[in-house]
């Protein structure tokens, strides 16, 4: 599913003006009609229950008009509260069809917080349309902040036009204070801030209705981010005369005295995705875990971290294995693990996926990665305390950060995968945003076990970035199985991914 910036969603209302003879007057009314049709399907017939509409002044006010005029032909029971005279010329002419309907508006500056709150409370549904995507910048003004305080704490049930009015409609943060939705309906496509927290947390459920934006070929062409569904995710060929050569192999490169059992989550998420032979390179204390988990695994015991030794195991192997390094390795070592990182990412043309202790042992110099081959496909899984390391700057300013995941990506022509309860996977021109999953993952050791996933459909001649688009979401999907929230260990995860797998 497309998702659009506030930019890309005026441009888009831009061409469907300019090439496809709408008005804006057309495309507000069947915003506003497609809210009230929501309302409707979400909450039953509307000639029973009272409204209050909250106008703002721009076009996001403009459609809570059409809204409060549309419920007029179910009730009379519909009162606007307004915060001031509209300032675009389409909302002045939805307040004035309003009024011309015998609608009531109330100004918010005369009506006062106290008897708004009156208003507020007796109504069965607030319906929230005070900005939308056109809000950039921080909400100071107390009033408005009161109310918005207001609508969270004495609304029955809150109906947000487009987005929760605060949140901004590009990075999901808030600007001050936000409203807290029951439910929100969206126009044309979801926006990355009904997708990045906190704003997702905001949105209640969510609704997207069509409002006559053309989806013409030549718009979709130009459309570059998506959000991760079950639908037309890519799953591995499993031929009939397959054989266990018929895929690559999964080899880990990973595990040290202090974290035995992370290359062996990874290696066991592997198996249990259709790799046809997992392999781990560590230290004999988790080659001895690994092999009483799962005898299958092969395990080749790295006692002292030697380049020598991981070039000799990973040299002859075949061009369809994958490598995953730096799940539990650690950062002792550290000058011979950046040789051995090194040597996979300039010497060996096989995929490899950098997780873990390997991106934090990268930070150190991320220049490496502009000597690997342009065709090397590479892979990061950070999550933002790793993305943090990398790109310097901090866990805050890269969090949620999808513009700089693609710039990243962009720059050292790499698959980011930045982790998150959003996760987002981008290689520079295409971005995903994967909302599956809970905080059953939120958990030590779920991040090895995505990487064995990712390394596992990689090996098995999937497309890097369609395997990890399918690894992060099937990943959610074993997290979302988990029966009590958060009641198991990461190693429980493992046991669903094969039911998680067969539900796409
Ligand atoms: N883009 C589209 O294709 C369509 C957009 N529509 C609606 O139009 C909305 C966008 O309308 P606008 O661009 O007019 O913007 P909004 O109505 O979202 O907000 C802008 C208004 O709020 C004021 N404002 C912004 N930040 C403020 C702050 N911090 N404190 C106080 N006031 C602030 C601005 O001065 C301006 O008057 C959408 O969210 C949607 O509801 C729909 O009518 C249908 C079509
Ligand atoms: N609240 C959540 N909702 C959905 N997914 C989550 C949540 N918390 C964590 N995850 C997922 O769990 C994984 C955690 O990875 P990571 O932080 O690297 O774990 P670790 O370092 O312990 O292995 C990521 O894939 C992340 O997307
Ligand atoms: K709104």
């Amino acid at each position: 599913m497309v998702v659009v910036t506030s930019q890309e969603m005026r441009e888009l209302e831009k061409c469907a003006i300019e090439k496809f003879e709408m008005t804006e007057e057309i495309l507000m009314e069947r915003a506003g009609i497609s809210t009230v049709q929501a309302i409707w399907n979400e909450y039953g017939s509307l000639s029973e229950k009272n409204f209050v509409v909250i106008c703002g002044p721009g076009n996001n006010g403009g459609d809570g008009y059409v809204i409060a005029r549309d419920i007029l032909n179910y009730t009379e029971a519909v009162r606007v509260i307004t915060l001031g005279e509209p300032k675009t010329e389409v909302s002045k002419i939805n307040r004035n069809r309003f009024l011309k309907h015998g609608g009531i508006i109330y100004k918010y500056e005369e009506l006062g917080l106290e008897k708004t709150i009156e208003m507020i409370s007796s109504a069965d549904i607030v319906i929230d349309a005070i900005f939308g995507t056109g809000l950039k910048r921080e909400i100071t003004d107390e009033s408005i902040a009161n109310l918005i305080e207001a609508i969270n704490i004495y609304s029955n049930c809150v109906v947000s036009v487009d987005i929760p009015s605060g949140i901004d409609t590009d990075t999901g943060e808030i600007l001050g204070s936000a409203v807290q939705a029951t439910m929100t309906v969206t126009f044309g496509f979801p926006k990355p801030g009904h997708l990045l927290f906190p704003g997702r947390d905001l949105i209640g459920k969510l609704k997207i209705a069509k409002i006559g934006i053309p989806s013409q070929t030549f718009l979709s062409e130009s459309f570059k981010r998506f959000l991760i569904t079950g639908e037309n995710l890519k799953k591995p060929l499993r031929p009939r005369w397959a054989h266990k050569k018929s895929f690559g192999e999964v080899i880990i490169i990973g595990g040290s005295k202090q974290y035995i059992g992370a290359p062996v989550l990874s290696a066991l998420a592997a198996q249990k995705t259709g790799a046809g032979m997992v392999k781990i390179i560590g230290p004999s204390e988790v080659c001895d875990i690994a092999l009483s988990y799962d005898p299958s695994l092969i395990c080749y015991r790295m006692d002292s971290v030697s380049k020598d030794f991981v070039s000799s195991v990973v040299k002859n192997c075949s061009e369809n294995s994958v490598i995953v390094v730096g799940p539990g390795w650690g950062q002792d070592n550290f000058d011979e693990k950046i040789n051995i990182l090194s040597f996979i990412i300039t010497e060996i043309q096989n995929p490899v996926i950098i997780d873990a202790d390997a991106l934090n042992i990268l930070s150190s110099n991320v220049d490496i990665l502009k000597q690997k081959e342009i065709t090397k496909s590479i892979l990061l899984t950070p999550h933002p305390g790793e993305f943090s390391r990398i790109t310097k700057l901090s866990t805050k300013e890269v969090k949620g950060n999808y513009t700089l995941a693609e710039r990243f990506s962009e720059e050292y022509q790499v698959i980011t995968v930045l982790k998150d309860a959003t996760t987002i996977v981008t290689d520079g021109n295409t971005t995903f945003f994967n909302i599956s999953g809970n905080t059953s993952l939120a958990k030590a050791g779920s991040g090895d076990i995505l990487s064995g996933i990712i390394g596992s459909l990689i090996s098995q001649h999937l497309d890097p970035l369609e395997a990890v688009k399918t690894s992060v979401y099937i990943f959610g999907i074993a997290g979302e199985m988990i029966q009590a929230e958060g009641f198991n260990s990461s190693y429980d995860v493992i046991s669903k991914l094969p039911e998680a797998f067969s539900k796409i």
